[in-house]
């Protein structure tokens, strides 16, 4: 099949290249010349596990090509939206100027019998108004809306054997028949290996995606809202997630308290959808989102207030240790992370930070130039009062107190993701903190 996809970021380019790992013939297409030019030569713009090698397979195949030009897309026949859509500035709403672009200048390429696939999370109502839009300009064309799930980290393997497919497509029975039978065809390798498949309206599509993100927010802020009881009751935020997670009704997975959730995904997806609740005029019944948003927020706050009191009132001048940049592991992403977050307001508090990341410091410094960056762990521990981990690499996970200790000026560590062992490090004689936990 002949498919195009438009915008290659984090999304666009692994489902580009998967893709074609599948057996499609790709272009993808993207307004960023870098971007385009790293991708052409068969390198990934981005630190993605898995996406190099399916890159090098694909592009060797000569079924993958990518261009700064819409015109490629022409012998295509599934044409697949995947450019960004981010808070707007000063505002809680999707910024709809990427999508909007990209339909218009994607439809002078559009023919009878083309099926546009939105991939992008978009407010309630975009695929109604953009199918209107494309069958007015080019008769014979249709949309579908096609929610992505994928996560950073582990995004080929979700791309190429996803947990479920979703299909948002026409109320008009032959349209519907035709969308579907593409978009089966598309993903034909999935459907056969028996990953269900939900076929629905453009509305339910649209909803499914952000009540999925709402849901998996909602989720990391219950458990940090008790993480914040744990702390003033002595209890144990952890063993109190293993516990309630026994019962299948509420499940383990997402309940890892912490310094709360970031990313290009979950922050701006529930403000976005309180902002189009309110535009449908139920603002009521996502108000909950907002406190979501604020305990997440406030997580963050807690690790700055712990700071300044385990250096004995005042952070300025101190030397602090931040181990990680990422909003997760197995990603550079640095968009809303908490991780980053944190070392930017603790330099603002005149502490001396030096962080550090295995993959995300030349992003972490081209947002924030101000911090200091260090290669190593080695290097960020050196005469710290204070070491903070904060996104939970492996790597990290894996240190003792022996790997740092003879480097630092004080023994002191604040562990932001639950992942070290306590006793080890008490027994070392480490003051160590951790989040809702004794
Ligand atoms: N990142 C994820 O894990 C993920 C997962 C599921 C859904 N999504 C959704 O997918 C969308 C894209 O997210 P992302 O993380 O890939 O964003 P991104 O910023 O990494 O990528 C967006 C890309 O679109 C390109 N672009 C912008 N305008 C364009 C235009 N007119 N024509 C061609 N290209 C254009 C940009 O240059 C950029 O490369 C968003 O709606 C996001 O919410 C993302
Ligand atoms: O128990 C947990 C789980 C996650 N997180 C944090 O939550 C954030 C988001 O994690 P994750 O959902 O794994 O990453 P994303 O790659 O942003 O993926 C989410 O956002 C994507 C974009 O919409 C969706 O496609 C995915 O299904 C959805 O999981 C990260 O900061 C994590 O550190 C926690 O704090 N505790």
């Amino acid at each position: 099949m002949k498919i195009s996809v438009v915008g290659c970021g984090y999304l666009g380019a692994v489902h580009a290249a998967a893709m074609a790992e599948l057996g499609h013939t790709v272009v993808g297409v993207d307004v960023d010349e870098r971007k385009i030019e790293a991708l052409s030569e068969g390198r990934a713009p981005f630190f993605e596990p898995g996406l190099p090698e399916i890159l090098t397979s694909a592009s060797a195949s000569g079924r993958l090509r990518f261009s700064t030009d819409m015109a490629e897309v022409a012998d295509a026949t599934v044409h697949f939206i995947a450019v960004g859509t981010p808070q707007k500035p000063g505002s809680h709403s999707a910024d709809m100027t990427y999508v909007d672009a990209a339909v218009d200048a994607l439809l002078p390429h559009l023919k009878a019998g083309d099926l546009v696939v939105g991939k992008s999370t978009v407010p309630v109502g975009t695929a109604a108004r953009l199918a209107a839009t494309v069958k007015a300009a080019v008769p014979g064309a249709d949309l579908a809306w096609n929610p992505e799930f994928l996560r950073e980290g582990f995004a080929v393997k979700d791309t190429i054997s996803p947990d479920r497919l979703v299909y948002g497509i026409s109320d008009d029975a032959d349209l519907a028949a035709t969308a579907k039978a593409a978009l089966d065809e598309v993903y034909s390798k999935a459907l056969g290996e028996g990953t269900p498949l939900v076929v629905t309206d453009y509305a339910t599509a649209e909803l499914v995606k952000i009540s999925a993100n709402a849901f998996l927010a909602t989720k990391i802020s219950f458990i940090n809202a008790i993480s914040e009881i744990a702390e003033v009751a002595g209890a144990n935020v952890s063993e109190l997630a293993d516990a309630i997670g026994y019962d299948a009704r509420i499940g383990r997975r997402f309940l890892n308290a912490g310094i709360g959730f970031g990313g290009g995904c979950l922050p701006k997806d529930i403000r976005a959808f309180g902002a189009r609740a309110e535009e449908l005029g139920r603002g009521e019944a996502l108000t909950f989102l907002k406190e979501v948003d604020a305990i997440n927020l406030r997580r963050r706050q807690r690790v700055v207030d712990m700071v300044v009191e385990m250096l004995g009132g005042q952070a300025f001048d101190k030397k602090v240790a931040v181990l990680g940049l990422a909003f997760k592991p197995d990603s550079d992403d640095i968009r809303d992370s908490p991780a980053l977050d944190i070392a930017v307001q603790l330099n603002g508090l005149g502490a001396v930070v030096s962080a550090t990341d295995p993959h995300a410091i030349s992003n972490a410094k081209a947002k924030h130039p101000q911090l200091h960056f260090v290669e190593s762990v080695g290097e960020a521990v050196a005469h710290a009062e204070i070491v903070l981990l904060l996104t939970e690499w492996s790597e990290y996970r894996a240190l003792t107190p022996a790997d740092i200790e003879s480097a630092v000026a004080g023994k002191r560590i604040i562990d932001g993701r639950n992942v070290l062992s306590s006793p080890e490090w008490r027994s070392a004689g480490w003051d160590y903190r951790a989040m809702g936990r004794p």
